[in-house]
């Protein structure tokens, strides 16, 4: 598929008098998961409730396949599929009152897809949503959002209350429907070591300003990791993202974008974890640690 799925120019959304987005230009394009990173409060939801138009913007522009993000018609409805962070159902309906919901509610729903997904994670459908475990209650709300069968799925950090195997297991389905199904998966997450594994695009998003997006091969390949003398000359050059200086030797990060490397100094293949915690730290820069760790928070 080609185009772009996802189009902002100059978004900003203020809440009272505190921007929580600002600045926000990106072109995503379609048929891609995409990683949208960054600590609490960086401004994730606010971008992902823009995207579904949820929330209008104060200012700029955010268009989902070449359209204005709306919610009042039913053609821009079909095609986003949205699962907010607290996966919100209604308690009282058991979970095949939510089926029959969304099948009168949704023009593609997909009932046979709904069914057996639920049978494969053993949720039956007499069961009140108000009984589920939370990983279950994020399983019946992901199966909702994937059988209205929308070509953007929006995410609200989706696997934060799956086990592992389950967050595994639920990130391989996401990737067959977007090889499938021509779907474009957009998800918030805190958990880096998955993500390698299942996206193609990362948008960094700290203090609600984008610290750098693209195709996660062309980032990986425009960075390297360099380790040379602890009082070389690193912070401010241009390309340096980040640096942890020890007694004896430095570590940075560099965007060389394929050029050569500084004489005299190691170069290494970056990470996706070691590129993220990067621009977290450089947008950070009272932070001095830079230790390997599962989770932004
Ligand atoms: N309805 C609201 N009213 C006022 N301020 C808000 C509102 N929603 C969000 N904010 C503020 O906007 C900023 C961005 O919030 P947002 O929820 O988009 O961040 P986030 O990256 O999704 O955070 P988290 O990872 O903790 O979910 C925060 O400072 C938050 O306090």
């Amino acid at each position: 598929m080609s185009g772009n799925v996802l189009e902002t120019s100059g978004l900003g959304k203020r809440y009272g008098s505190k921007w929580a987005l600002r600045d926000c230009d990106l072109a995503v394009p379609a048929g891609r998961v995409i990683a949208l990173v960054g600590p609490n409060g960086a401004g994730k939801t606010t971008l992902l409730r823009l995207t579904t138009g949820l929330l209008r913007p104060t200012e700029g522009t955010v268009t989902v396949f070449g359209s204005p993000a709306r919610t009042d018609s039913p053609e821009s409805l079909a095609q986003i599929g949205f699962v907010a962070q607290d996966h919100p159902l209604y308690r009282r309906f058991r979970v095949r009152d939510l089926l029959r919901m969304g099948r009168a509610l949704n023009l593609h729903w997909d009932q046979d897809l709904a069914e057996q997904r639920l049978a494969s994670l053993d949720i039956p459908l007499g069961q009140r949503t108000g009984s589920l475990s939370g990983g279950q209650n994020a399983q019946v709300a992901l199966t909702i959002a994937l059988a209205k069968r929308p070509k953007l799925l929006v995410l609200d950090e989706p696997v934060a209350d799956l086990d592992p195997l389950a967050r595994r297991t639920f990130l391989q389905t996401l990737m067959a429907a977007v090889a499938d199904d021509d779907l474009t998966v957009l998800l918030s997450s805190h958990i880096l070591a998955e993500l390698e594994r299942v996206c193609d695009y990362l948008i960094v998003l700290t203090g609600g300003h984008i610290q750098i997006a693209g195709e996660i091969d062309d980032l990986l390949s425009a960075h390297r990791q360099l380790t040379g003398p602890a009082d070389g000359p690193m912070e401010g050059a241009p390309g340096v993202i980040h640096v942890r200086r020890g007694d004896r030797h430095a570590d940075a990060i560099v965007r060389t974008d394929g050029g050569p490397v500084m004489a005299g100094w190691e170069s290494r293949p970056i990470g996706l974890e070691e590129l993220v915690l990067a621009y977290l730290h450089r947008a950070t820069p009272t932070s001095n640690t830079h230790s390997r760790q599962e989770t932004l928070t």
